[in-house]
């Protein structure tokens, strides 16, 4: 089932000097549910501005953005998000920051409603381990601790895509290596839909079931002076199994990352839009080789 669809998604910034800058440069992708969608890109290429597209919080120059079929308006429960920091209300304790998000929309009175609420948070929060912790602050928590949380409070109004935007870019590597696994995991149980941005290819060619590269580095059919914004140059689907971080030490995973470090992230080193992998069966280059063949 169709859950994220970017339709011909342009964005441009506008500059002081009048040419407005173009960041995201006739974007197509449609993610389906369950997906676990990793993307990488060089620093600027757009990858925040996208998500902030789909948050809401900023709006496309042209195309169209939906979220199974309706186009995607201001903030809401159809989106969680997760970021590298400060996604917690430090005055509210663990079961009052994951609360927030359901007790804004169930009426005091509706005690049993509530009460519903708050067994699932502690539900959710069991499943990640911290049940021994809800009546703590966010200060008496580690950095781990802490993303758990905000994983659970972006995932308690069950919202049909989880962005992460670097979500454990700030956490030591034992932790951030064992919040990998549990994410696995919470995507495994709750059937989730995931965008996940990273800087760190191990971790992108680790978690996800599809691989996504954005970038600002390649050419196209335009011409040499053409000013172009970014696009999905790489997209390719993962196979994760096992979800062991021993996979992580076999020579295949090696070539996999080494492989993808070279697609998109040299400025120095431009190929064809058509050069990169965009072997994912939903990858618009795909989508159009097939429509392209069923013409003929
Ligand atoms: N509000 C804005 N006004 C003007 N330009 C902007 C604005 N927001 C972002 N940009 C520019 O758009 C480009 C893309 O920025 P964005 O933050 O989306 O990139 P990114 O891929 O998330 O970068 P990084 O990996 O470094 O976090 C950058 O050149 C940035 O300077």
């Amino acid at each position: 089932m169709e859950t994220l669809h970017f339709n011909d998604i342009y964005k441009s910034y506008p500059t002081k000097h009048g040419e407005p800058f173009l960041v995201l440069d006739n974007i197509d992708l449609t993610i389906h549910k369950g997906e676990f969608c990793t993307l990488v890109g060089p620093s600027g290429c757009g990858k925040s501005t996208l998500l902030k597209l789909i948050l809401g919080q900023d709006f496309a120059t042209s195309g169209q953005l939906t979220i199974k079929s309706t186009p995607v308006g201001h903030p809401d429960s159809t989106r969680g998000v997760v970021y590298q920091k400060y996604s917690l209300y430090p005055n509210k304790t663990v079961l009052q920051n994951v609360l927030m998000g359901p007790y804004f929309k169930i009426p005091f009175w509706k005690k049993q409603e509530r009460q519903n609420a708050k067994d699932y948070a502690i539900e959710l929060l069991t499943k990640v381990k911290l049940e021994k912790h809800l009546n703590k602050y966010p200060h008496e928590l580690s950095g781990g601790m802490q993303q758990r949380v905000a994983i659970i409070q972006a995932l308690i109004t069950q919202p049909e895509i989880l962005l992460m935007d670097e979500p454990f870019g700030a956490l030591d590597p034992g932790t951030r290596e064992f919040m990998q696994t549990l994410l696995i995991e919470l995507w495994e149980k709750y059937q989730l839909t995931i965008l996940f941005v990273t800087h760190d290819l191990e971790e992108a060619c680790f978690l996800g079931t599809r691989l996504l590269v954005l970038s600002q580095y390649y050419t196209d059919d335009r011409g040499a002076d053409f000013q172009r914004g970014a696009k999905f140059v790489v997209d390719r689907p993962l196979h994760k199994e096992p979800t062991s971080t021993h996979i992580k030490e076999t020579a295949e995973f090696a070539e996999l990352v080494e492989s993808i470090r070279h697609q998109g992230f040299n400025p120095a080193h431009l190929q064809h839009v058509t050069e990169f992998d965009l072997s994912h069966p939903q990858s618009w280059s795909t989508l159009n080789s097939q429509e392209n063949n069923s013409s003929h």
